[in-house]
């Protein structure tokens, strides 16, 4: 099953959505196409964004850090920073080196603390895809999480919808792609991941409660490329979702 949030007739509402993709189910019974729906961050309001940095080797080598660091790299993410599938994201003006990070997302369905690796997908309710933007330019000189990069208004594009975790048999076999303009530029795994979807949540909950709603962003595979604003900017985590993003002046 899929569930996403859309804004119909005034309303900020959750609907189901059809297997194929193509409807959306409104709470009164009926149904509405999927496409030109306005599409809202499937993000619970009041909910935690744990997001990992650095979580690909072929990406930490990329960017000249070492394959894997001492400690992850975790940061947070405010409820300013995500738009809906189909959403602008802006650009600014010195903002260069802007460019997409497709990750899966893990949905925290029940609270979680200090839970093992091997029960912590139990706590996970579902998936869905972010693309996490970076703007490299704002990030070299600054420490590290950055805040500056990585909090600003709607630059994480995420959904189109939650994937229940049910009908994801292994987080860690899924591709992941992105597109920019019909061109492949991120062409990664799960499977190459440092840390599991399973060792996030066991990891995060030894510091923090994970509440129902929480969002754990898990990192990106390699495949800098830089972006301009009038690109189109497709995210896609394989049997999840195909998100996407069209970046505009900002
Ligand atoms: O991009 C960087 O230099 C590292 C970084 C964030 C990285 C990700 O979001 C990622 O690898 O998925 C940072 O904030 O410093």
């Amino acid at each position: 099953m899929k569930r996403a949030r859309i804004y119909h007739r005034g309303r900020d509402i959750w609907v189901s959505v059809s297997a194929d993709g193509q409807s959306l189910h409104l709470p009164d019974g009926s149904f509405i196409p999927a496409d030109g729906a306005s599409w809202l961050p499937p993000v619970t309001p009041g909910a935690s964004s744990y997001a990992l940095g650095l979580n690909f080797a072929d990406h930490n080598k990329e960017l000249g850090f070492a394959p894997k660091l001492a400690t992850p790299l975790i940061f947070m993410k405010g409820g300013n920073c995500f738009v809906g599938h189909e959403g602008d994201t802006p650009r600014p003006a010195d903002g260069n080196q802007m460019h997409p990070e497709c990750e899966l997302v893990a949905v925290i369905g029940r609270p979680a603390r200090n839970v093992t690796s091997a029960e912590a997908l139990d706590y996970v309710a579902g998936y869905t895809v972010a693309n996490d933007y970076a703007i490299r330019e704002y990030l070299e000189n600054y420490y590290r999480p950055n805040a500056r990069v990585k909090n600003r208004d709607a630059t994480t594009p995420i959904g189109p919808w939650i994937v229940d975790a049910a009908d994801v048999p292994d987080p860690q076999a899924l591709a992941i792609t992105t597109r920019v303009n019909g061109e492949l530029v991120q062409n990664g795994t799960t499977a190459d991941m440092i840390m599991s979807v399973a060792e996030l949540v066991a990891y995060l909950s030894c510091h923090s409660t994970l509440m129902p709603g929480d969002m754990i962003l898990t990192g990106t595979p390699q495949g800098v490329h830089f972006c301009a604003p009038g690109d189109r900017v497709v995210t896609e985590v394989e049997g999840i979702g195909r998100l996407v993003n069209h970046l505009v002046a900002g």
